[in-house]
């Protein structure tokens, strides 16, 4: 399986990736299946500082995989600081993972529950690290915030992507997207659960301190309905609608999920 033959589907899916990826099989592989019994919580963990007061969002693009809206790199950046983390860490990307119907589709679960979709912010530690691409690889090189999306009400906020979303129905297209500040898409609540996993699509690095927050955003059914209308698949190719992209939890391997509450 080489760099860029991994997908979704039944012969390039998750269950393949460990034979291009063998970090597939590590030991702080994620997704996870968060067991709230099982969460401990640690007193020691500050409020999450997010400071997205300047966010210079550039596109909206789909890569094949998910639709991702990107960011400048400049210091003036959205960053988030506290909580678990040691360093500032500066937001790179978000995207999202949905499934085919609304009662699955996120990659992170509680007690086994799933959501309809998960959406992930990507943050790199600049504190240590020169490039995005640098920390990627190094075991504190990325912070990801996880939220997850639940069938309901129309979410205001996230009309700016799913009305943009026509525009990168095929694999490659991408579109502007100015001055989108994504503090609207996250929970009112920001209670959180913590621990050390990766990336959840190849190459799988083990380089991500997970903040998985509690609380879901709610979004209509038609916003959900709106991802779904995206393809996998370019152009000039059959059309395979983008759906179940998400990858299913993996073992904890010993690993403690700490909760910023009691
Ligand atoms: N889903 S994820 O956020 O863990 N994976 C990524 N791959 C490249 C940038 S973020
Ligand atoms: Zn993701």
């Amino acid at each position: 399986m080489t760099s860029n033959c991994w997908g979704y589907g039944e012969d390039d899916g998750p269950f393949f990736w460990h034979k291009g990826y063998p970090i597939a099989q590590g030991n702080r592989q994620s997704p996870i299946n968060i067991v709230t019994s099982e969460t401990v919580y640690d007193s020691s963990l500050s409020p999450l500082i997010v400071s997205y007061e300047h966010c210079t969002s550039i596109s909206i693009s789909n890569n094949g995989c998910s639709v991702a809206v990107e960011y400048a790199d400049t210091e003036q950046g959205p960053v988030i600081e506290g909580g678990p983390l040691s360093d500032a860490y500066r937001l790179k990307q978000f995207h999202f993972h949905w499934g085919h119907k609304d009662y699955h589709g996120s990659e992170h679960t509680v007690d086994g529950k799933t959501y309809a979709s998960e959406l992930h912010l990507v943050h790199w530690n600049t504190s240590k690290y020169q490039t995005f691409r640098e920390a990627a690889a190094a075991s504190d090189g990325l912070a990801v915030l996880g939220v997850f999306l639940e069938a309901g009400e129309e979410h205001q906020g996230l009309l700016k992507i799913t009305d943009a979303l026509n525009m990168v129905k095929f694999k490659g297209r991408t579109a502007d997207l100015k001055e989108f500040n994504p503090k609207c898409l996250l929970p009112k609540n920001l209670k959180y659960w913590t621990y050390p996993g990766s990336l959840t699509t190849p190459p799988l690095h083990e380089s991500v301190i997970w903040i998985v927050f509690e609380e879901p955003i709610e979004v209509a059914k038609k916003q959900m309905e709106k991802f779904r209308m995206l393809l996998f698949s370019q152009e000039e190719e059959d059309e395979k609608f983008m759906e179940n992209n998400f990858r299913p939890p993996q073992p904890l391997k010993g690993r403690q999920v700490c909760a910023s509450y009691n």
